[in-house]
């Protein structure tokens, strides 16, 4: 519409006079300009609100899939980094979007529709201002990849940034304590300085390609007004189509502008795609997975013979990198027993029950959760057979009832309660008359350590899981509380329990112990064996007063 108004303008000439314009040529052109600036509005808004969704589904996939990587990704990468790239790259990747699709969907069609009738106008005259806008275009495109390089080295001290940060709140108490303020804050100080100078970087190379572009575009229009009054003067062009062909440039000279912008702009969008796509790249957990079983563990009980193992590792092999771990290992764990695994600290105990997991595949060797090699199963169904209480029991930011429910959302209040009585929390309930509902802070910091590893047993002992790995899970209890879970453990019926510990008089009632020493079972047994025939376990013993 906006291309229509220098044709109405001809009213405004006859044969090279100047006409005052009736007065329905001048509402008729009021409403051309109010209809284009509507149309234009309308366009914006819908522009905007399809790039918000392009970006929603680029977080939503971004998000979704970070939380499905291979554990191993989260052992060599940075969390600080990874949610730099859901929040700062995708941001920076949203600004980019919407000025290059503003810019190019709703300048476009003008600046295409201006070209070709300028072109019918006068040729030469087109032809020279072509020549002059295309210079232009080709010196923002090579500028717009020295743009990449800086935008994507900015992005990555900003994600250092991130992650620096992130360190240091959840270490502040250990920062304050060690007075280790000082040399964090250089270390923050030193990352901000870097991205300022990337982003210094970025603002050179703008700051002498925008000004050049706005330049040569005001020549480039002097250029062509200059040649156009110098036909008008020889009689190869009429004033109005010369008034006409202005009217054109100067119409399409904004939006060109913006989608020259867009371009310089396209150099930090491809930079945050890249680190985008890093991430999207990786294939997840499950893709190499061949799912041929799922796990039943009723099933056996159906056949005659002997109920298969709970757990059962074969001739397992394991290292993170080269140095192996595990090695040569063979357990076997009894449906609805207690069996504890005791050795020195680094022996191999929390890598045993990630393996069961299957947070990383063994080397060699073969790993059956009841009776299924698990390699064969889908996992998130052997994860929902077992219930995993880490080492340091961490709470998640929320509420009693979103630590207890999480993964499982089917229980009621009454449930939840009963089961925070059995592991002694009832007392949580009554600080506030929230309930359940009390928040925790973040990371369960408004619990003590004993209080947040009692919330995880609970958790365990809440899900239909029928295998439950304790790491270390009492290691912060006092006296009572330790007894009472250790008791409450025995009583549970129906399901395995796993027990990691280093404190032997919390698991000497388990029917069965293996003694674990640099990757290899060196002992297996009730306490009462190994105290005789295993002369490691009873230094063990000996060395915390237990006979
Ligand atoms: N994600 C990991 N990447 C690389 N090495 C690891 C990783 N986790 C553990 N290790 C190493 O593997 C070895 C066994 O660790 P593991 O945590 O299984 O020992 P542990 O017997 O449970 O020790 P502790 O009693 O101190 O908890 C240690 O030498 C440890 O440094």
């Amino acid at each position: 519409m906006t291309l229509l108004v220098p044709k109405y303008m001809t009213n405004f000439f006859q044969n090279g006079v100047f006409q005052v314009p009736q007065w329905p040529v001048i509402a008729g052109m009021l409403l051309l300009v109010t209809a284009s600036g509507a149309i234009s509005a309308l366009q914006n808004y819908q522009l905007q609100s399809t790039g918000e969704d392009i970006v929603r589904d680029a977080r939503l996939a971004l998000s979704k899939h970070l939380l499905r990587l291979p554990i191993r990704e989260y052992d060599q990468r940075d969390s600080g980094d990874l949610l730099s790239r859901v929040g700062n790259d995708t941001s920076q990747l949203r600004n980019a979007f919407m000025q290059c699709t503003s810019a190019l969907a709703s300048g476009f069609i003008t600046v295409i529709g201006s070209a070709a009738f300028m072109a019918m106008l006068d040729p030469i005259l087109f032809g020279t201002a072509i020549t002059l806008l295309l210079t232009v275009f080709t010196l923002m495109l090579l500028s717009a990849k020295f743009i990449e390089r800086a935008s994507y080295d900015s992005q990555y001290t900003l994600g250092d940034l991130t992650s620096t940060l992130n360190r240091d709140l959840a270490g502040i108490r250990t920062i304050r304590a060690s007075n280790g303020f000082e040399n964090e804050n250089k270390v923050i100080a030193a990352l901000i300085n870097r991205v300022r100078l990337s982003g210094l970087k970025i603002a050179k190379i703008q700051s002498i390609v925008n000004p050049l572009a706005t330049i040569a575009l005001q020549l480039a229009a002097i250029i062509v007004f200059g040649l156009g009054l110098w036909r008008v003067t020889t009689g190869l062009l009429s004033v109005e189509k010369l008034t006409q062909f202005i009217m054109l440039l100067f119409i399409s000279i904004s939006p060109l502008s913006q989608i020259i912008y867009a371009g310089s702009q396209i150099g930090n969008s491809m930079a945050a795609m890249n680190r985008i796509r890093e991430i999207l790249d990786i294939p997840e957990e499950k893709d190499s997975d061949t799912v041929v079983a799922t796990i039943n563990e009723h099933m056996p009980l159906a056949h005659s013979g002997p109920r298969p193992p709970a757990v059962e590792f074969q001739h397992v092999y394991f290292s993170y990198g080269s140095k192996p771990i595990l090695r040569d290992l063979n357990l076997s764990i009894s449906q609805g027993s207690v069996t504890a695994l005791v050795g020195p600290s680094g022996a191999g105990k929390s890598t045993i029950l990630q393996l069961i997991e299957r947070f990383y595949d063994p080397s060699s060797g073969n790993i059956n959760v009841l009776g299924k090699d698990i390699t064969t199963c889908d996992r998130d169904d052997l994860r929902s057979h077992i219930a995993y209480v880490e080492q340091d029991s961490p709470a998640l930011s929320g509420s009693i009832r979103e630590n207890l429910l999480l993964g499982s959302n089917d229980c009621s209040d009454d449930e939840c309660r009963r089961v925070l009585e059995s592991v002694n929390l009832s007392h949580l309930l009554d600080r506030s008359d929230k309930g359940l509902d009390m928040q925790i802070g973040e990371n369960g910091i408004m619990l003590s350590g004993g209080e947040r590893q009692r919330l995880a047993i609970a958790r365990a002992l809440l899900s239909t899981a029928k295998i439950i790995l304790l790491d270390e899970a009492t290691a912060n209890l006092d006296a009572d509380n330790e007894r009472l879970i250790t008791q409450l453990l025995t009583q549970v019926e129906g399901r395995t329990f796993i027990i990691v510990a280093h404190r032997l008089a919390t698991i000497i009632d388990s029917d069965l112990i293996y003694v674990l020493n640099q990757g290899r079972i060196i002992g297996s047994g009730t306490h009462k064996q190994l105290f005789k025939t295993a002369p490691f376990y009873r230094n063990l013993a000996t060395e915390q007063y237990i006979s």
